[in-house]
């Protein structure tokens, strides 16, 4: 599959801090890749770069085989993470002045629909609900027809009816061919939305490969959960990782055996649970931290 952006040993230092360090991918045609991470990972200063925000201190990032230039800058739509747009101006009227700024724009209408605005076109942005807003992002960031569309954690904030409408926008996106490029903290998000993913902490690529793959490759089976008071006086390393302040999650091949050596060892099975592992469980279980927390380092 080819390439339409890559990346190559990509950093980025700020007097003090190396935020990025070093991060190499491959963005493919028509998939929508999610760089997730912690709070500081690094993933907004990867995808700045990305769009040609901000310089990076090294390494190549190319557009469809060609160093990142003005040409290839063109082809990509922005969904910033805020955008400030005039209050006194309608949801139509928005999209008119942000269409004026290219010489090729979409539709206003195709992307009025695309994005469900018809209803809203004529309201103005002060009187629009957290969703609405988005969608009119959305919107603004698609109006120069882009083959990509990056957005930053496009769902920060929303309820979690408007995240799944949202979710449901981008993949009625994907469906027309586009390239989608989205940073996340949101682990649901990512295996709901992202074909390939890469997982950052602290500036580094952690994990890369379609969500699938990565969970096939570090878990087998399931996971059992447990209260940690059940453990008693019993050393948690000796069965798993813990899962937050007060459960144990214990790696279960056989989820019949592995209650049975449980129950041999005397743990209490009370407030047991056996899940599949997701994303979250594997960012756990590569850093022993949650992702809803940076380290503490
Ligand atoms: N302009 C800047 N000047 C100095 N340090 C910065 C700047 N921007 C980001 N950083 C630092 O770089 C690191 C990575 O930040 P970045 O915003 O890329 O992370 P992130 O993964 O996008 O986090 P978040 O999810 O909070 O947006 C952090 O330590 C941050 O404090």
């Amino acid at each position: 599959m080819s390439a339409v952006v890559e990346v190559k040993n990509l950093r980025k230092i700020y007097d003090d801090v190396e935020a990025v360090k070093g991060v190499s991918f491959r963005v493919e045609q028509g998939r929508c890749f999610g760089l997730l991470g912690p709070n500081g990972a690094g993933k907004t200063t990867t995808i700045e770069m990305m769009e040609g925000l901000i310089e990076p201190s090294g390494g190549e990032i190319s557009f469809f085989g060609s160093p990142l230039n003005k040409e290839s800058l063109k082809e990509i739509g922005i969904q910033f993470q805020h955008t400030a747009l005039q209050d006194f101006l309608t949801v139509g009227e928005t999209l008119d002045l942000f269409g004026a700024f290219y010489p090729n724009s979409a539709s206003k209408q195709s992307v009025m629909e695309m994005c469900n605005l018809i209803e809203i076109e004529n309201r103005r942005h002060q009187k629009l609900s957290g969703g609405q807003k988005q969608r009119l992002l959305l919107a603004l960031a698609l109006i120069n027809d882009p083959k990509i569309l990056f957005l930053d954690e496009p769902t920060t904030g929303l309820d979690p009816h408007a995240r799944r409408n949202f979710w449901d926008l981008i993949t009625k996106i994907k469906q027309q061919g586009k390239t989608v490029i989205l940073t996340t903290h949101y682990m649901d998000e990512a295996e709901y939305l992202c074909d390939d993913i890469v997982i950052m902490d602290q500036g580094a690529i952690i994990a890369q490969d379609t969500p699938s793959r990565l969970l096939n490759q570090h878990f087998s089976g399931a996971i059992i959960r447990l209260p940690i008071e059940n453990l008693g006086s019993l050393d948690i390393s000796e069965f798993g990782r813990p899962f937050g302040h007060h459960h144990v999650d214990i790696d279960a091949k056989d989820v019949e055996v592995s209650i049975s050596n449980l129950l041999e060892k005397g743990v209490k099975l009370d407030g047991l649970q056996v899940k599949s592992a997701n994303l979250d469980d594997l960012f756990i279980k590569l850093t022993g931290h949650q992702l809803t927390e940076a380290k503490k380092s």
